[in-house]
């Protein structure tokens, strides 16, 4: 499971129109989403999990839409912003609910505490979580079930430099073990650092999909978005 592939996809929220005749597949290795506020970004991540519906177009995973998928937790993971965790709970529980909710063996637990890095926070209620460690266990939940596909909505936000750099290796070992990661960012500077191809979007209309310039991101970005701004 890791071919996303967004065809002819149209948003309206009454008269606005998020997103308009969005064409572009995501293949194995990091994507780097980017484009300017409000140019439909969360939106499409929104569709592409089955969140909400399209007005027109689809959003497919390895062919299904989300709502189609048998086991949607095993084949794509999300995180779309740091919140929606009970306060009480501790970051252990706060993962086991998940599992158990998804039929996800209690064992990946702990074996994503560590790989975010949270193991020794496990017992720690996540309402005194800083917002570096609601994101590390956002990742946590996305990498539960193992899911060949990862939907990261700037999941940079709130790390700090070092909290940065170990998000990029991780970004890079997940790409390297063949997932599709597909992350949402304004910081181009770590976009550049860590993507393989990037995507570009704004009023709601692809601008680029594909290699970013020698020249470096910021100016390519710059001048596709231009019109828009
Ligand atoms: N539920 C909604 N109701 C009405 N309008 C909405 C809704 N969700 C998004 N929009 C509008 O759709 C457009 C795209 O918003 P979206 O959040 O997808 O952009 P974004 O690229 O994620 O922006 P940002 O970088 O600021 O997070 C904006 O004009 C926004 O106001």
């Amino acid at each position: 499971m890791t071919h996303v592939r967004v065809t002819g996809l149209t948003k309206r929220f009454g008269t606005v129109e998020a997103v308009g005749d969005l064409d572009f597949d995501v293949t194995p290795g990091v994507t780097g989403f980017l484009g300017p506020n409000g140019a439909g970004k969360t939106t499409t991540l929104r569709i592409v999990l089955g969140l909400i519906r399209p007005t027109a177009g689809a959003a497919t995973i390895d062919g299904r839409r989300y709502a189609e998928l048998r086991h949607p937790r095993r084949a794509v993971g999300a995180v779309l912003e740091a919140t929606g965790f009970h306060p009480a709970r501790t970051a252990r529980q706060h993962l086991m609910v998940l599992a158990t909710a998804a039929g996800i063996p209690a064992e990946r637990v702990d074996r994503v505490l560590d790989q975010v890095e949270l193991t020794a926070a496990a017992q720690r209620r996540v309402g005194g979580f800083s917002l570096g460690m609601r994101q590390r266990l956002g990742l946590a939940g996305a990498l539960l079930g193992d899911p060949g596909v990862l939907i990261l909505d700037e999941p940079a936000n709130g790390l700090d430099p070092a909290g940065m750099a170990w998000l990029r290796g991780l970004l890079r070992s997940l790409a390297g073990e063949g997932r599709t990661v597909l992350v949402s960012s304004h910081v181009l500077a770590e976009v550049d650092r860590v993507a393989d191809r990037v995507i570009v979007i704004s009023g709601g209309r692809l601008r680029f999909a594909g290699l970013s310039d020698e020249g470096g991101l910021e100016p390519m970005f710059l001048r596709l978005t231009k019109e828009t701004r």
